[in-house]
């Protein structure tokens, strides 16, 4: 059996509680390699009142069972949990840098990220606007698609209902499977990712779109053995335009695209109303769902799944997932972040190498 190289996560904005889920990996089952500074991991360990053994990472010393590994990345300024800090935006940075260069390697076999805080990198005067297009940017990616995946419940009538946040418990050994009758996986595909909404409309092109699509489908059979991807496209515009009187984007950009994608063999729907798309009896007979924009498919996954959910970047050359939360810089330090999500991520990432590797 071939030996896998670890994931890396990186432990994301130092302000935060990505800290806090990084030291709960201690003693994981799989290969992990931390990215963080070594003493900001023992200060938040303090103040969480938990013990940690912490074992310094070389790419040619093999992992220590029960120890956490840590790649060492210097702060530029000693961290408070909630207290934002530009100094550090760098650092944040240099984690990722880091954790790419080592994917693209091969010395790691994917990253998973912890939360960043987009607002005080451009404090610090670098343009971000998140990691899906700073790991594009960073591996010369054209186009990336990011697209969440988390669990939906059925309710009485077959329709999804809340199903609040997920203790890590409850997920089952398979990561992307339903883990009972009455639980269905969703897999949520933004065309546009971190845009304002004023620009939306203009950026829902028909080589995005076919490219959005083109690369959805690559993704969904290597990484996650889907053979012909079921898809269903969400309308821009109310009940998908209603035949032209509430906006032309579905007949003029949508409809030709998805015709001639179709004619090529994709399984893909015609523009659907976004309000009844993400009915269950919809979900149940499709692989995924690709939105037009952050909100309008987000809050449904995270309405299902918050707290559970992953977000995965596709196209890239190396495999990425990360949490569905923020850096929730109110609970950094106080022991209530919960770590199911990360969790999650890591199964996700883990599974997404074993497909492409089969
Ligand atoms: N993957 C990422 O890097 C990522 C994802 C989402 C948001 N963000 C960034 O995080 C910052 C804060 O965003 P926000 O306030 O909109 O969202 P948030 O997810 O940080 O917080 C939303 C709510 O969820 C709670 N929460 C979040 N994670 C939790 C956890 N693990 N356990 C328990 N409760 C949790 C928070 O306390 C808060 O009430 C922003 O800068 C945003 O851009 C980063
Ligand atoms: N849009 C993501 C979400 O709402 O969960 C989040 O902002 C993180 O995006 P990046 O992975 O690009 O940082």
């Amino acid at each position: 059996m071939t030996v896998l190289a670890p994931l890396v996560i990186t432990a994301g904005e130092p302000a935060g509680i990505g800290p806090d889920l990084c030291l709960q990996l201690a003693g994981h089952d799989q290969p992990l390699v931390v990215i963080a500074d070594k003493s900001l991991l023992l200060h938040r360990a303090a103040l969480l009142g938990t013990g940690v053994r912490l074992h310094d990472y070389a790419a040619d010393r093999p992992l220590e069972n029960g120890k956490l590994s840590v790649l060492h990345v210097p702060l530029h300024r000693p961290a408070q949990a909630g207290k934002l800090d530009s100094a550090n935006s760098p650092y944040v940075l240099e984690t990722l840098r880091r954790a790419v260069q080592g994917c693209l390697s091969g010395e790691f076999s994917g990253m998973v990220t912890a939360p960043v805080h987009k607002g005080i990198i451009n404090d610090a005067g670098i343009p971000f606007t998140g990691h899906t297009e700073f790991l594009a940017e960073q591996t010369h990616t054209p186009l990336v698609v990011m697209m969440l995946v988390g669990r939906g419940m059925r309710g009485r009538h077959g329709d999804a209902q809340h199903s609040v946040r997920e203790p890590a418990q409850r997920i089952t050994d398979t990561a992307l499977a339903a883990s009972s009758e009455n639980e269905f996986v969703m897999r949520v595909a933004l065309a546009t990712t971190h845009l304002p909404l004023r620009e939306v409309a203009d950026a829902i092109t028909a080589p995005l779109l076919e490219n959005v699509l083109r690369i959805m489908q690559r993704d969904l059979q290597r990484r996650f053995g889907i053979a012909r991807p079921r898809i269903l496209v969400a309308g821009l515009n109310p009940h998908a335009g209603e035949s032209g009187h509430l906006g032309r984007e579905e007949i003029d950009v949508m409809i030709p695209v998805l015709d001639k994608l179709r004619a090529e063999g994709f399984n893909v729907s015609p523009p659907l109303p976004a309000d009844t798309l993400f009915a269950a009896h919809r979900l149940r007979d499709c692989d995924a769902v690709l939105t037009m924009y952050h909100d309008q498919g987000l809050p449904v996954l995270k309405h299902a799944s918050f707290g559970g959910g992953v977000n995965i970047t596709l196209g890239l050359p190396i495999i990425r997932t990360s949490v569905d939360h923020g850096t929730a810089l109110e609970l950094a330090g106080t022991g209530k972040a919960e770590v199911g999500s990360l969790l999650e991520a890591i199964k996700v990432a883990m599974e997404m190498v074993r497909n492409e590797r089969t």
